[in-house]
């Protein structure tokens, strides 16, 4: 009685009135709390049609492109998904035909020449059937597996593109980090074949049944028919899975709450304060208090619980379902023993559970539509994501005895896309540098010094303002003509997972072979020493991709636990070598390209001051025909060479200026002095102050 109400209150509430009252149907579920999405469209159970005419226009585009990377192993896999699906219903058609015959050769008793010739072809054919079945899983098994490489290498290469070419502002998007697995694409069409293939065979083994019921059946009638339809239509009707629906789940039970932190308690994060409050006991304690309290409750992730009945009723209406041709036939046997054989029920029996089965499997692979088409769809939207800057058309190619690049910064001011605060990273930003000069930038944490330099390399737009590069608003030129004019040097550039040469190699990729040129770069950056420190020099990989994986089983295995163990091994660097390690490719990209801008922020924060003194010094050495700007907060060794040194702090701005509230003001980022070290020294301002408070420490 449940299992019927259930399958009404499934069925009615697909009804539009309920769907109009609540965008959502709130369901609990053991120990969580369910939001299921309500349907808006009338669809036979378990069939998504409105989502797949959604997606049709990315699945026709998801087929194309896969069939573009090869139409040769496209083809083959149609065929052999072709082949699947008159495989079943033929072998089916042979089987029966066979038992027929080997029912009648029983039942002559004695050699029959033409029944022999046709068993013996029957035979033949069943056999043959079922060899070169065999013959097309194997081979097939082959094309399915060389493409799905194929096409899951060239898809992350298109994702790959999308993401290098994408610019930061773009990066910071949501959408931008959306996962996406290649290979998903690739199993979404495999599982649209499959299905095809599935309808395919369905068709041609009712086909068979249709067939089977009207000659040997025929006097079971209409009744034995419906038996035969009817687990289908139960299953079709009742079939209800969590994972075919959008939902959001979330933990509400207290209880169980409390079960996971204290749980969470016992690892690393916190493992040092409970073991110094000596708090084992107490957790323990704890946690039997809430494992008991749990008991009652239904346990499990709400994908198990989902479809868990409570009573057997359902089952065992399935059951009885699936044998009710049988059933029947075997009670129409019992009326009238001469109206049915054993190989005719036999054959009812075969057509009918294989024909169940590819329904099964057919509902099942349309079970995953939701989630297969959500993976292409995401595929896509990662790959199309259009860059928020726009690329300007002028080249910029500046002469090759060019004394570097001259900028003025008109009037900027700028906030980041992605910031949680109404106020402006910089505020009214003005000042210009020639060609040439080196320029420190220093100030108060957070006032906008490292934003200058991503605006002066595009690496963001000004919200408002201009910056001009040698003349022309900086929008208008090429980015990639810019960039491969500037070498950058932050604290926030990383190691690559590459080896130690490349790492430095890839400053300049036309020279990122040469072992001379990277050897002198690193010497430049001091990091010659620490290289030739590790056993493998420069073809060290520092921190290797992760691919080494240790299975369930052998886990306890102390051998393969020891050989694991070497090959998954990462090694770290102290902060300080890291810095070098990076500056070497900056000096790389100095060496071999023709830069004519470079920017240093803060590259030097873990050096020693002999190292940041070194580090400085090969820097400015290098300053020949370039602009160089510098930011950072150890200016001592630095602002005395410059040309010009910007101070960079916040003034307070009033966000309502006819209001007169303090609350209502914030600090915005400006450049408040500029000159040379001796002018702002004169100046006696910030600048100065902050000069003398650092000369202090060493009086
Ligand atoms: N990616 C970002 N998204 C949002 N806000 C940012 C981002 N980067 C920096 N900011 C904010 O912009 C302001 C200026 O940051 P910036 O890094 O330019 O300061 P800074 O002068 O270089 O600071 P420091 O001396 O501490 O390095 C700060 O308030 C900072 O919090």
């Amino acid at each position: 009685m449940q299992y019927l109400f259930s399958w009404a209150r499934r069925i009615l509430l697909r009804t539009d009135t309920q769907k109009e009252k609540t965008p959502f149907l709130e369901r609990r579920l053991g120990v969580w709390r369910i939001l299921i999405a309500n349907d808006t469209s009338f669809r036979l159970p378990s069939l998504r049609w409105d989502l797949l005419s959604a997606h049709l226009p990315i699945l026709t585009r998801a087929c194309k492109d896969v069939y573009s990377i090869s139409p040769t192993l496209f083809w083959l896999m149609m065929l052999s998904h072709l082949w699947y699906a008159i495989e079943d219903p033929l072998s089916l058609y042979f089987s029966n035909r066979l038992l027929l015959l080997i029912q009648r050769s029983i039942s002559q008793g004695e050699a029959d020449k033409t029944l022999n010739t046709d068993l013996c072809i029957a035979i033949i054919t069943r056999a043959s059937c079922s060899a070169f079945t065999g013959f097309v899983r194997w081979s097939s098994k082959n094309v399915e597996d060389k493409y799905s490489v194929l096409v899951e290498y060239r898809l992350q290469e298109r994702i790959l593109r999308a993401n290098i070419v994408r610019d930061l502002v773009t990066s910071e998007d949501n959408e931008a980090h959306l996962h996406v697995d290649p290979g998903r694409v690739f199993n979404c069409l495999v599982r649209f074949l499959e299905l095809g293939k599935n309808v395919i065979s369905f068709l041609l083994q009712l086909r068979l049944l249709l067939h089977l019921l009207g000659s040997e059946f025929a006097t079971a009638g209409p009744i034995s028919i419906i038996l035969c339809f009817l687990p289908l239509i139960s299953q079709s009707t009742t079939s209800d899975n969590i994972w075919s629906k959008a939902y959001v789940k979330q933990a509400v039970n207290r209880d169980y709450l409390r079960k996971e932190a204290l749980t969470e308690l016992a690892y690393s994060t916190y493992k040092a304060e409970v073991m110094g409050g000596n708090l084992s006991e107490y957790l323990l304690t704890e946690y039997e208090k809430v494992h008991d309290a749990l008991r009652s409750v239904p346990n499990g992730d709400i994908e198990t619980l989902w479809g868990r009945a409570t009573t057997a009723l359902p089952d065992m209406f399935s059951c009885l379902c699936n044998d009710g041709p049988v059933l029947y036939i075997g009670l129409l046997a019992l009326a009238n023993p001469s109206q049915v054989s054993v190989v005719q029920l036999a054959m009812l029996e075969q057509t009918a559970s294989h024909l169940r089965w590819t329904f099964s499997v057919a509902m099942l692979t349309i079970s995953f539509w939701p989630g297969e088409l959500a993976s292409l769809k995401n595929f896509y939207r990662l790959i199309d994501l259009k860059n928020k800057m726009k690329d300007g058309n002028m080249p910029y190619s500046p002469a090759a005895d060019a004394s570097g690049v001259s900028l003025e910064v008109r009037n900027v001011s700028f906030s980041y896309p992605s910031g949680k605060s109404e106020r402006d990273a910089l505020k009214n930003v003005s000042f210009s540098i020639k060609a040439g000069q080196l320029v420190v930038i220093v100030g108060t944490n957070g006032s906008g010094k490292s934003t200058i330099l991503k605006l002066l390399t595009r690496s963001y737009d000004a919200t408002s303002g201009t910056i001009l590069v040698d003349g022309h608003s900086i929008q208008d030129y090429q980015i990639a003509d810019l960039r491969s004019a500037t070498a950058n040097l932050t604290q926030e550039h990383t190691i690559f997972p590459l080896s130690l040469s490349e790492n430095i190699g890839v400053g300049s990729p036309s020279s990122a072979t040469d072992l001379d040129k990277i050897s002198q770069a690193a010497k430049l950056a001091g990091a010659q020493r620490i290289i030739e420190n590790f056993t493998e020099g420069y073809d060290t990989t520092l921190q290797p991709i992760r691919t080494a994986y240790l299975s369930y089983a052998a886990r306890g295995n102390e051998v393969l636990e020891a050989e694991y163990a070497k090959m998954d091994k990462p090694t770290a660097v102290s902060g300080g070598e890291k810095q070098r390690l990076i500056a070497a490719r900056t000096f790389m990209r100095m060496l071999s390209e023709d830069i004519k801008f470079v920017t240093v922020d803060e590259p030097s924060s873990a050096l020693d001051p002999e190292g940041e003194y070194e580090l400085f010094k090969q820097l400015r050495e290098a300053r020949k025909g370039r602009t160089m700007i510098f930011v950072t907060h150890r200016f001592g060794h630095l602002t005395r060479f410059a040309d010009l040194v910007l101070y960079v702090s916040f003034v307070v701005v009033s966000l309502h200026p006819d209001v007169n509230d303090e609350s209502r003001c914030m600090k915005e980022g400006t450049v408040v002095e500029t000159g040379t070290h001796q002018e702002l020294m004169d100046r006696q301002g910030d600048y100065a102050r902050l000069y003398n408070v650092q000369a202090q420490a060493f009086t």
